[in-house]
This record gives structure tokens, sequence and C-alpha cells, in this order.
């Protein structure tokens, strides 16, 4: 059977962050992609124009009607919106005792747009983050929930054991915002020993939706039955390639090029350039 996977997140109507970026991922990635939204963004690559929650009645019932009809093998968690959203959410994952949970914790998008109210870092802590298999916080975001400043690895590593200790499984600290090096670290902590996912920086404004896309690509390994520490590897390659060959459309930061690890394959494109540079060289 194929292996099945819900995102609980944002629609985002320019299709790189959310939702969106979810769905393509599972899709690239094999897995059958199921949604509940919680809220509409009039969004694109400039920034978004629009925050639109869904009423707490259509999420309740587009996790119930997928959950208790189609099932699900994992599940993650984006754009949540407000604490009553949060406590439903993990309402609802205690209620199915779904074990392979990836909770990106999304608070702000790059543009500065707040996706999350400012009263509902509590119920994150307190009600979602214990419930996860592994939580993935970009830098700002690990400082919103741990009230540390991250600024070295040291930091970021205790920022980890913060996590640890509030009851999450495994904790991903993303390096994408730590934009001073050649490179960009994710750390990945499991409660015993730091692992380094160290790539290039790939030099480019084209980054919406890159926490989305990481996150979703773990959720999708793990619905495969793929064991953590490897789903994340994988996630890694997969978010790297599709930065690499980003797509420069729209006038701000452009997406991410879902469909790259397969473009790769399939294509052998070419390392240094955008995916449309190395079609168009062919
Ligand atoms: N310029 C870049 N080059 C290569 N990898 C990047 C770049 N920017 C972000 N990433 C990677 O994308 C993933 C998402 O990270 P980040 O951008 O920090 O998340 P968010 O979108 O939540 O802010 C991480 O694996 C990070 O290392
Ligand atoms: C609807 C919606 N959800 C989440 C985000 C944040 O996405 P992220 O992957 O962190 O990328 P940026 O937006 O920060 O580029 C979003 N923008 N919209």
């Amino acid at each position: 059977m194929i292996a099945r996977a819900l995102t609980i997140a944002g629609s985002d109507s320019g299709g790189g962050a959310g939702i969106q970026a979810d769905l393509k991922t599972f899709q690239e990635l094999g897995v059958f992609g199921m949604t509940a939204i919680t809220a509409i963004t009039a969004q694109n690559t400039l920034g978004v124009q629009g925050v639109y929650p869904l009423e707490i009645k259509a999420l309740e019932q587009q996790i119930t009607s997928v959950a208790e009809d189609i099932g699900i093998d994992a599940v993650k968690t984006g754009m949540l919106f407000d604490e009553e959203r949060i406590r439903l959410v993990a309402e609802k994952i205690r209620h199915y005792n779904w074990d392979r949970v990836v909770v990106d914790p999304v608070m702000i998008a790059k543009g500065g747009a707040s996706l999350l109210t400012d009263n509902s870092v509590d119920a994150l802590i307190n009600d979602l983050l214990p419930l996860a298999t592994v939580a993935t916080p970009n830098i700002p975001e690990a400082e919103a929930i741990t009230g540390r400043s991250i600024k070295t690895m040291d930091e970021r590593k205790k920022a980890a054991e913060d996590f640890l200790k509030m009851g999450v499984h495994s904790v991903v600290i993303k390096g994408g915002h730590d934009s001073g090096s050649d490179s960009t670290v994710d750390l990945y902590f499991d409660g015993k020993t730091y692992h380094y996912l160290e790539f290039p920086r790939v030099d480019t404004k084209n980054t919406h939706g890159t926490g989305c896309s990481f996150a979703s690509a773990i959720t999708a390994e793990l619905a495969k039955g793929t064991p953590l520490a490897e789903a994340i590897q994988r996630a890694k390659e997969f978010i790297h390639l599709a930065i690499k060959y980003s797509l420069n459309i729209g006038g701000g930061h452009g997406p991410t090029h879902h469909g790259a690890l397969r473009q790769y394959k399939e294509d052998n494109l070419e390392v240094g350039k955008t995916w449309q540079e190395s079609v168009a060289a062919k």
C-alpha cells in the first residue's frame, strides 16, 4: 500500500510554502498526501498580503475526515495560526495515537509577516512539542521557544537540549539563517548524539518555502518507514537540490524546485546552475 502523509498547515497561494510545498514534496517522494488547512494566506514571492484563519470546526472536520477513512502513516504540522488551533491539533494527535509527528513551529515568514499569534508560544511548548518525533525550528524560532540568543554552535546545542527537556523526541535546528558562512549546517540532536548536516550554501535569493519543504520531506520518509536519522539525511539532500535548482519566478524570493531531486536523477543536471539554466544548456 502507498504510504500516506497528512500536512496540517496554512495555504500559500504562491505555491512555494505551506500545504502547497508539502503536497509537492509528498508527491515527489512517492507518498500520498492529504491536507488539513488551518488558514489561507494571500502570498507571493514578495511577501504575505493577507491571512485568513479557517473556523476551528473546519479544521477539526478535515482532520477527522481523512484520519477515519484513509489513515495516516505520518503527520506534519506547519502554520497553526493560534493557540486554539495548536491545542486542537495536539488533541487530535493524541486521540489517533500518531507517533510519526514532524512539528515545524512556523512563526514568521521570510518577509517578516507573522503566521502565529504572539501569545501562542506557550501552547506550542506545553501541548504540541511533547508529541513531536522531531521538531524543525529555524534559528529565530528556536530562540523564541527557548528564550536563548543563538549565535554560536554551542548556543545551538544548548537550545537543542532545551527542546529535549520540553519533551520532543528529537530536534533539528536548521542553519539556513546563519548566513555568515559558506555552508549551511543543520544540527540534529536525538538526545544522545549531535549530528551535523552540512552542505554548501547556495548563493540564491530563491529560498521561499525551504523550511516547509524540508519538514515535509522528513514526514514523507517517515511515512514510508525510513528510520528517523536517515529520513533527516534524505530530506537534507532533497532540500539542497531544491534550493540549488530553485525557480527564479516572481519579483522577490522565488520558490524552491520540488522536482529537482527527480530531475537530477533523470537528467543529471549540472551542479552550480539553476534548473532553467541547466535545462537550457542541454
Ligand atoms: N542558501 C541556502 N543554501 C543551502 N541550503 C539552505 C539555504 N538556505 C536554507 N537552506 C537549508 O534549507 C532548510 C531550511 O532552513 P531554513 O531556511 O533555516 O528554514 P526556514 O525556511 O524555516 O527559515 C535547511 O536544511 C537549511 O540548511
Ligand atoms: C502558509 C505558510 N506556511 C509557512 C510559511 C513559512 O514557510 P518557510 O518554509 O519557513 O519559508 P518562508 O516563507 O520563510 O520563505 C509560509 N510562508 N506560508
